[in-house]
């Protein structure tokens, strides 16, 4: 689905991530973690074409990244939904054209029903109307999963999406991409959150990547 052969990435100086070399299988859990700077966010910019290997491959759907045109890589993005770690709302929207907004960018009409059963899925059902400002941080990142997965996509990315709440919220968050893997999605997670890896861990079948001198290793039982 993803894979990385030999890959590498530089913003210019010395390579911040080296020889990556492994692939997320369809219906696979991963965590990624690693020290702050080490590459968690670069990583997962790779993994949706936002940037290009600097050296080796990385193949998204069987299609290596450099072939694709701009009409493949947008194809490819609706594949892949995206949790960013800064949300990035529309703050004069209400919540559910925040939503939609990856639907009304490609031209289409979205079922108010399946919207309204997806507001529902993230508890968020009686704020469709609200604007961003008015939410609160859990708030804001049950609706960036959702919008991350209006699309329908096979994979689901999430940069650090529990950094900023409190250890409940946390748990509704990573319940929520538990449900998305158990309905066959394949998840990335980034985050420096051991307490979250292992609490999840009780939950599904998740692996550990670990970034380390510059490399991505899987983890092993030593969390
Ligand atoms: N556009 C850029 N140009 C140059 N350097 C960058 C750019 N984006 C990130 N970096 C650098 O690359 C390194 C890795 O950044 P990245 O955001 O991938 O790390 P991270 O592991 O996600 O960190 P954090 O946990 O703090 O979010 C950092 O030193 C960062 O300053």
């Amino acid at each position: 689905m993803i894979s990385f052969d030999n890959a590498a990435y530089s913003y210019g100086g010395a390579e911040l991530l080296t020889e990556i070399t492994l692939r997320l299988v369809p219906g696979s859990f991963h965590f990624l973690t690693g020290p702050s700077g080490a590459g968690k966010s670069t990583f997962l910019k790779l993994c949706y074409a936002e940037l290009l290997p600097t050296a080796g491959r990385v193949t998204l759907f069987d299609r290596e990244v450099r072939s694709l045109g701009r009409d493949d890589v947008a194809r490819m993005r609706r594949r892949i939904g995206v949790v960013h770690q800064d949300c990035q709302f529309i703050d004069h929207l209400p919540l559910a054209a925040n939503v939609t907004l990856p639907l009304t960018v490609s031209g289409r009409d979205g079922d108010p029903q399946d919207l309204s059963d997806l507001l529902g899925w993230v508890g968020l059902g009686a704020l469709a109307d609200a604007l961003p400002p008015q939410l609160s941080g859990g708030e804001r990142q049950r609706a960036a999963v959702a919008r991350a997965v209006i699309m329908g996509p096979d994979v689901v990315l999430a940069d650090e999406p529990t950094g900023n709440l409190d250890w409940e919220m946390s748990l509704r968050l990573l319940t929520l991409l538990v449900e998305l893997n158990k309905m066959g999605k394949t998840i990335l997670v980034a985050t420096h959150d051991l307490n979250l890896i292992r609490t999840a861990k009780a939950q599904v079948a998740a692996r550990v990547l670990r970034i380390k001198n510059r490399r991505i290793q899987l983890a092993g039982a030593d969390l």
